[in-house]
């Protein structure tokens, strides 16, 4: 439950929205402030006994003054060519109770962690369905439904993906997506009068986001803490209040826009840790292309700029190269190939002609001085000898 809001009492009264995952972490905040302000919520996820739970926990809260009332209607966004009816269903519920929905949060969604290597298509399916597809859905039939005849603000909850999401490539690609499809959104359908921005958060501490990562979750939001500029998580209120401003007519010049609530983290350090002895196969042949580890201590937030004194070389790049796709089982042609263009052999070839060129050129041009410098010392005699 928002502690307080810092906005003004009354300013969603009689307002109507949608908070897709509204039953739990961030979503649940969401929800809280909304009726805090005064506006009616539909909390909608999957778990139809943790949305009731929810409800009856925030309904307790309301000052019987207070028009808000909070509803549940279970609806699970993502597409399984069901989803789209699931949608339509919720928001046609909801025009049917509250007869109008001005504020859609689309908040549902997540993922698991995994190298993109290790995702199964189902998984990659699952997350893309959820947090694209299911937002699309979501988006389209409370636009079509509701908000093209009557105008209203849309905020998609997105993710910090903007230097990639190395082990959530899938979440990564699906609110990268997202991002754009907002920017679209904000555009089509402003003749409308309605807005559509994102919230981008950085990492946010709640115990279901937690639990959604097993025993790897309390590791997880730990390690994120040094990477964060303002060295502590987020708080879902925190998520909260730039949602309600987003909502509000404080931003009503404001749409197509995403704003990232990180404590800027998106701008410092990632959580994914490249190993110290790392090696570039691309790594240019001139003159760096050797294998290096990097000496001294360069942990996160300590290094600032690479030492270059400090690099040693381990075996030339052939050698190292050859091992490392040994020791990945690429033994065909191709791959030999490939380790010898990668491992600076090509370059070296382009070294050795540029180096037998310059000699061509510069002998060329010694053999010409000293042709001149002859023949203005001993300039042939005229009639010949
Ligand atoms: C290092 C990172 C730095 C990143 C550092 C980031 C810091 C933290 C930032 C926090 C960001 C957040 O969003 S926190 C919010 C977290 N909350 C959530 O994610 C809640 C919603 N999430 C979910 O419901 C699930 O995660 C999701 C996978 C999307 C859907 O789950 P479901 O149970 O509905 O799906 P299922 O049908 O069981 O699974 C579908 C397929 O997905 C795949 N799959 C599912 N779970 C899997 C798993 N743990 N590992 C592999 N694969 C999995 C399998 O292929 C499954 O098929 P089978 O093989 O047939 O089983
Ligand atoms: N916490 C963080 O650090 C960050 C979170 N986010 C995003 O913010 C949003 C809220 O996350 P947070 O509160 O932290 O974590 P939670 O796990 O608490 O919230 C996820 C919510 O989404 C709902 N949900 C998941 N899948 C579906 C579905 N298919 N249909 C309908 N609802 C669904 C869940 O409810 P149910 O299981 O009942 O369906 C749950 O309420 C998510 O999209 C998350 O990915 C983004 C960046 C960082």
């Amino acid at each position: 439950m928002a502690a307080s809001s810092v906005f003004r009492q009354g300013l969603f009264n009689h307002k109507v929205a949608i908070v897709t995952g509204g039953g739990t972490g961030i979503g649940k905040a969401i929800s809280a402030e909304l009726l805090e302000l005064g506006c009616s919520v539909v909390i909608s996820s999957r778990k139809a006994e943790r949305l009731e739970a929810a409800a009856q926990e925030m309904r307790q809260k309301i000052p019987p003054s207070s028009p808000a009332s909070v509803t549940t209607v279970p609806c699970n966004i993502r597409s399984e060519d069901e989803a789209r009816e699931h949608v339509k269903d919720l928001v046609s519920s909801v025009l049917k109770r509250y007869g109008r929905i001005d504020y859609l949060v689309n908040n549902g969604g997540g993922q698991f962690s995994s190298p993109v290597e290790k995702i199964a298509s189902k998984g990659w399916k699952a997350v893309i369905d959820t947090n694209l597809t299911g937002t699309f859905y979501c988006c389209k039939e409370v636009y079509t439904a509701w908000m093209k005849q009557h105008g209203g603000v849309i905020v998609n909850i997105i993710a910090d993906m903007w230097k990639g999401f190395p082990g959530m490539a899938h979440t990564g690609a699906a609110r990268s997506a997202v991002d754009n499809l907002t920017k679209t959104m904000a555009v089509e359908w402003a003749p409308s009068g309605v807005r559509v921005n994102a919230v981008a958060p950085g990492t946010i501490f709640s115990k279901t986001a937690m639990e959604n990562y097993k025993e790897f979750g309390p590791q997880l939001f730990k390690m994120s803490i040094p990477l964060i500029p303002a060295k502590r998580l987020g708080v879902p209120e925190e998520i909260s209040s730039a949602v309600c401003f987003l909502l509000s007519p404080g931003a009503s010049y404001i749409s197509g826009a995403t704003l990232r609530v990180d404590a800027g983290q998106s701008l410092y350090h990632a959580l994914w840790e490249i190993p110290a002895d790392c090696r570039s196969l691309l790594f240019s042949s001139r003159g760096h292309n050797k294998p290096f580890s990097m000496g001294g201590d360069h942990g996160h937030g300590k290094m600032s700029m690479p030492d270059w004194r400090q690099w040693k070389v381990e075996g030339t790049p052939l050698e190292f190269t050859q091992q490392r796709l040994t020791k990945r089982g690429l033994k065909d042609p191709w791959a030999r190939n490939e380790a010898w263009r990668y491992s600076g052999g090509f370059s070296r070839a382009v070294t050795l002609s540029d180096v037998l060129f310059r000699g061509f050129k510069w002998g060329f041009a010694a053999f010409t001085v000293a042709l001149a410098i002859e023949y203005t010392m001993f300039p042939p005699k005229k009639g010949g000898h």
